[in-house]
């Protein structure tokens, strides 16, 4: 027993100090331009080379931030096990990062193989985090500086892992086995049909909302291409919509993502507004806009609204007002579960530098607005970097409400150029 400890005290030794090392450096963001052409042309060998560095590096600079956590939240089991599956899935990459690992086929396919195996191990973590923040709840009384580190990171968490997926994604579609039937690259989609995409997360929306209420409101879309002057006004009855009216680059499962969610929440509120019970439910607009720099969908419903006393609460990952979700999950009301949607789909559409806005009018309804880079040359992946100022922030008191914008730039880190792209740059400071 007690060799056992000490070989497990080394072990966790051994971590720190990796970690210590990995997290000295800048995670390198890429464009979704840089994505679409290191998949056109990079091969497997280029590709491993990139990763086998990234990785570690995006992983560690997330994991050093877990120490700056309320020690309450640490203690929680569900955390506890997150936090040994980011050691496990660290210490795993680090076998590949040695100066005596060949670069040949068989490391090339134990590396696709392992990361397989992490994305699979990580498939779980935004539900057992969001456990881990139930049992603090449940555990003890939850202060404000407690609840705004817990926002802060949960935001920088999710939005870390969003990005590790999506390295990971793209490497083991287009090196693993896995065959390409959608002209996809990766999983990015060069010509991702906006529309079909929206159509898509409604009608699966509807589909739950039918099921559950008995009853769905329609959808009618208006689109307006400005680049080459087109627009149009669909209702569900019209048939099928024009071939690929508007088309960007993009992740076509995180605008699904964000799409649905908004979705589920605009039918949710219309039916409970308007009673079940009701003969005609007034429709969900959809606002699908292809301008220079920004392609915008706007969602407008007639759901009541949502009183601005609670509009700050909107995207905290504390705050649902559907019954809080069993474990289990069996009690979980289809339309409603950790009051993740809005925050988790404004880091998507974050991601690559777009946004997530909700404007409402209590008594009337809600206005949700994505916001998307048109140019793939200017979506650049916004990722949070381990440093100074972020170490501050966890213990900066929270301060009353302020006037003032709490964006700050340090905090999280801008792409480099093309030149640079692997040179995992050591931080300043
Ligand atoms: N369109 C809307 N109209 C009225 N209220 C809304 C609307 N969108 C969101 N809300 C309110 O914001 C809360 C948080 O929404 P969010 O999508 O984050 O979580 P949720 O729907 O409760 O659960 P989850 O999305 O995790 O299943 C909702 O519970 C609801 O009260």
């Amino acid at each position: 027993m007690r060799l056992y400890r000490a070989l497990f005290r080394q072990a966790r030794a051994l971590i720190e100090e990796r970690l210590d090392y990995y997290s000295q450096f800048n995670p390198s963001p890429l464009s979704m331009q840089q994505f679409t052409d290191f998949g056109e042309n990079a091969t497997i060998s280029e590709s491993f080379l990139f990763l086998k560095k990234e990785l570690p590096v995006r992983l560690a600079n997330i994991m050093k931030e877990f120490h700056l956590l309320p020690e309450n939240l640490l203690h929680m089991p569900s955390v506890g096990a997150v936090r040994d599956l980011y050691r496990r899935s660290f210490m795993d990459l680090l076998e590949f990062d040695t100066g005596n690992t060949p670069n040949n086929t068989a490391t090339l396919e134990k590396f696709t193989d392992a990361l397989v195996k992490i994305r699979n191990r990580h498939s779980d973590v935004v539900m057992t985090m969001a456990q881990g923040v139930m049992e603090l709840k449940d555990a003890h009384s939850i202060n404000a500086n407690t609840e705004a580190n817990i926002q802060y990171f949960l935001d920088r968490f999710y939005m870390n892992r969003i990005s590790i997926r999506m390295l990971i994604n793209q490497h083991t579609i287009l090196f693993g086995d896995s065959i390409n039937t959608q002209n996809h690259i990766g999983c990015i989609d060069p010509h991702c049909d906006v529309v079909r995409v929206i159509e898509d997360a409604y009608a699966n929306a509807r589909f739950l909302c039918d099921q559950y209420y008995l009853a769905s409101p329609e959808l009618i879309l208006t689109h307006h291409n400005e680049r080459d002057k087109t627009s149009r006004v669909i209702k569900r009855t019209d048939g099928p919509a024009d071939k690929n009216p508007v088309s960007v680059v993009y992740v076509p499962s995180h605008l699904y993502h964000m799409l649905f969610e908004l979705f589920k929440n605009a039918m949710r509120a219309v039916v409970e507004h308007h009673g079940p019970a009701s003969d005609t439910f007034p429709p969900v607009h959809v606002l699908l806009v292809m301008g220079q720099e920004d392609l915008t969908i706007k969602l407008s419903d007639q759901g009541g609204g949502i009183r601005r006393s609670l509009m700050d609460l909107l995207f905290n990952y504390m705050y649902s007002t559907a019954p809080q979700p069993a474990v289990s999950g069996l009690d979980t009301p289809p339309l409603a579960g950790y009051g993740y949607g809005l925050p988790l789909s404004r880091l998507y559409a974050r991601y690559f530098h777009g946004d997530l806005q909700v404007t409402s009018y209590d008594g009337y309804g809600t206005d949700a607005t994505i916001y998307l880079k048109a140019l793939s040359s200017e979506a650049n992946e916004l990722l949070p970097v381990y440093n100074k100022t972020c170490q501050r922030q966890y213990s900066t008191p929270v301060q009353t409400h302020d006037w003032s914008s709490q964006v700050h730039s340090a905090m999280f880190i801008r792409p480099f150029s093309t030149t640079s792209r692997n040179k995992h740059e050591q931080k300043s400071s």
